[in-house]
């Protein structure tokens, strides 16, 4: 209770971010107590802060602010094959995931995960990537106690191979695996209820998606788990990608539904984009596959 009122000091410096109705309230009742009775006013925030924590405002200044008290998060970028990773941890527990690192960047992430006191249990690829080699190898070599994860439709070696509706718990947080193949076959999304946070990979990218013309790509199959698996959640889901080619970082679940160029045609229309987007070849296709195939550098490779 004694703790309220600086919460919503701090939702009234948020609140020049982002305006809602909440927020709006929750400041005329801070300004109030300042001049009134605080006891009165602590009694009055109770029901409006709760509102607030279930609000995807709530949600999205986390993402905005990169951390709160029980969340962290950082949207990192590897710049010669423009992709995100994610990191993801419990600020109580310290258990972090890792999704999509990149061999280039291990470093990098591992000096954050280490200089922020994480307990790395997972390092997470949304799919077999064909543009750059996955960072999972590399990290189980210097943190042996994570594990290197990935769909099991894959085929690919990890450690642990997942299912749709497989969830990966890190502390208080979870993901939860869902089958988005069509870009690749084994492609999966991560979604975080708690935080509205969705990590499509290369299926749904800011106002485009990922390309279907190798690794069992499928136009039709990718529409449809977009569909249902994607553009099912609510709307004010942050999308967040494997990739951006424009500069761009996150986007929501209700934005790709109205604004997306593709994904909003008909499955035919979508069908036809596809079929001539006629872009050249990842520039890594050749290495980067049966690397990723042993999720990165691993013992298999090594040995050979
Ligand atoms: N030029 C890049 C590869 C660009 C590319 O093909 N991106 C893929 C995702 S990585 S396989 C894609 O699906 N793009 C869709 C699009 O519309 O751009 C390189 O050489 O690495």
């Amino acid at each position: 209770m004694t703790t309220l009122p600086v919460c919503a000091a701090r939702l009234v410096r948020h609140s020049r971010l982002v305006i809602c109705p909440v927020t709006t309230s929750l400041t005329r009742c801070l300004h109030a107590s300042i001049k009134g009775n605080p006891a009165k006013t602590t009694r009055a925030l109770v029901p409006m802060y709760s509102k607030f924590k279930e609000s995807s405002e709530c949600r999205n200044m986390s993402f905005l602010g990169g951390q709160d008290k029980d969340f962290i998060f950082r949207q990192l970028l590897e710049y010669k094959s423009f992709t995100y990773t994610y990191l993801l941890a419990d600020a109580k527990t310290k258990e972090a995931i890792l999704i999509d690192p990149v061999l280039e960047t291990v470093d990098r992430d591992v000096k954050l995960v280490t200089d922020m006191g994480l307990n790395l249990l997972y390092g997470v690829n949304t799919h077999v990537h064909a543009d750059h080699i996955t960072g999972t190898g590399k990290i189980k070599e210097k943190i042996p106690t994570c594990k290197s994860v990935i769909s099991e439709v894959s085929t690919a070696k990890a450690d642990i191979k997942l299912k749709a509706g497989d969830k990966l718990k890190f502390g208080n947080f979870e993901i939860e695996a869902r089958a988005t193949p069509g870009h690749t076959g084994g492609c999966m999304t991560f979604v975080c209820h708690k935080k509205g946070l969705v990590f499509t990979g290369d299926a749904v990218l800011i106002r485009g998606c990922g390309r279907t013309d190798f690794q069992e790509g499928d136009a039709a199959k990718l529409y449809k788990s977009v569909h249902s698996q994607i553009f099912s959640l609510p709307d004010d889901y942050l999308v967040l990608p494997a990739h951006d080619y424009t500069g761009q970082t996150s986007s929501t679940v209700g934005e790709e539904k109205t604004l997306n160029p593709r994904l909003t045609k008909s499955l035919e229309e979508f069908q036809q984009i596809m079929k001539n987007l006629n872009l050249p070849y990842p520039k890594q296709i050749d290495k980067a596959l049966p690397a990723n195939l042993v999720c990165g550098i691993q013992e298999e490779q090594a040995a050979q």
